[in-house]
């Protein structure tokens, strides 16, 4: 294997000094790309984009290619692959978001449910990973990542995208047992996926808890956090002589990030509603901090955004374990020169 040129992120992860704080974007590769839109019409719908290894490594490296500043790679696909992969049946409908032709809703569906091969059934994902490393070629670390078991069963149960988890959380409160046995499977689902891109050459992996803020504090710690850390305690934490960072990040966890902190994760992501200086004061010493800018700073104008970020870095403050990224993804109608502006101020601002 070629050597990483730019390890900051690994190094930050890790809460070792840096020379400028590292920045990524989650979505980083999307629709506020005319490049990504041009890949994505050629490929017809967005699932044989990721489905397509070529493909899929032609759009991780476009935002690495437009932007100089950017200290690590995301691996292109979705957290729907996993359900996907089980047989419910994954498609996109035009402005409507995922959804399943086969959703889950008895205790029967999950018992029928199987546990995938990775190197089978995901297998054109591993590819990818493999590709996009050779193609990375040492320029950055590649991120891989997967959806919680918690965010993956609400799309499962709901069928699709959800305001309200009504179907979800009729199933917890009812049957809590059913549910259980649903993220029991996912959570051996989504470690032999990760450890399977990790194999493959993921050396970072992100957990996408995209919808643990919608529960409880209770219903949190017994239907998202217990999960997650099971996984934490089954991934494959060194390969290649280097560490394996894991990030975990709970969209509306700022709540329970001492909780977050004790899963035996490297790093939490922050959504924007934290304060990322107090948030430091609380699990500093335990872990890395990514995050946390409103993606919606995008849009104002440059001088704003540099000021936004300046504002981060001071709240953060001096010393290591600081990853620079906004607090969900970039939303697809953000001007791409307003990124370049927002990465080009966290190197500039952070420089030691
Ligand atoms: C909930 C969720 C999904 N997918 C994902 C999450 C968790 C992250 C989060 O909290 O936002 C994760 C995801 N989806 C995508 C990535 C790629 C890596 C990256 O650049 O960050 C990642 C990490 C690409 C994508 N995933 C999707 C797109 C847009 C597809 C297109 O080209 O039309 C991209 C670039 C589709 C997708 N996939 C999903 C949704 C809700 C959508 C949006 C549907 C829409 O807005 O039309 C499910």
């Amino acid at each position: 294997m070629t050597s990483l040129k730019n390890d900051r992120l690994l190094r930050a992860l890790t809460r070792q000094p840096t020379d400028v704080t590292p920045v990524w974007m989650m979505r980083q590769a999307g629709r506020y790309l005319p490049e990504y839109r041009a890949s994505r019409a050629r490929a017809g719908d967005f699932m044989s984009l990721c489905q397509n290894p070529d493909a899929a490594c032609e759009v991780t490296l476009q935002p690495l290619q437009r932007y100089p500043q950017l200290d690590a790679a995301i691996l292109f696909s979705d957290i729907l692959t996993i359900p996907d992969a089980m047989g419910l049946g994954l498609y996109f409908e035009a402005g409507e978001g995922p959804r399943f032709k086969r959703p889950i809703s008895s205790r029967a569906d999950i018992e029928a449910l199987p546990v995938p091969d990775v190197e089978q059934a995901l297998g054109y994902v591993m590819q990818a990973v493999r590709q996009i490393r050779k193609e990375l070629n040492g320029r950055a670390p590649l991120i891989g990542f997967s959806g919680s078991p918690w965010t993956l069963a609400t799309y499962m149960v709901e069928g699709g995208s959800s305001r309200d988890f009504r179907k979800i959380k009729t199933m917890l409160y009812n049957e809590p047992e059913t549910l259980h046995a649903l993220l029991d499977k996912l959570s051996q689902s989504v470690t032999d996926y990760l450890n399977g891109q990790i194999k493959a050459g993921a050396q970072v992996v992100q957990i996408f808890d995209s919808w643990g803020g919608a529960l409880s504090s209770a219903a949190f710690a017994e239907f998202s956090l217990a999960y997650l850390k099971r996984i934490a305690a089954g991934l494959i934490r060194e390969n290649e002589g280097r560490q394996v960072p894991l990030i975990l990040f709970t969209k509306g966890g700022g709540l329970w990030l001492e909780d977050l902190a004790e899963t035996g994760a490297d790093a939490l992501g922050l959504d924007w509603t934290c304060d990322i200086g107090r948030a430091r004061a609380r699990v500093g010493h335990q872990v890395a901090l990514q995050g946390n800018m409103d993606p919606a700073v995008l849009y104002a104008k440059p001088a704003v955004i540099r000021a936004e970020v300046a504002r981060i870095l001071a709240a953060y403050g001096q010393g290591a374990g600081h990853v620079f990224n906004l607090g969900h993804g970039i939303t697809p109608d953000i001007d791409p020169s307003h990124v370049a502006a927002f990465f080009e101020a966290v190197h500039e601002l952070s420089a030691r």
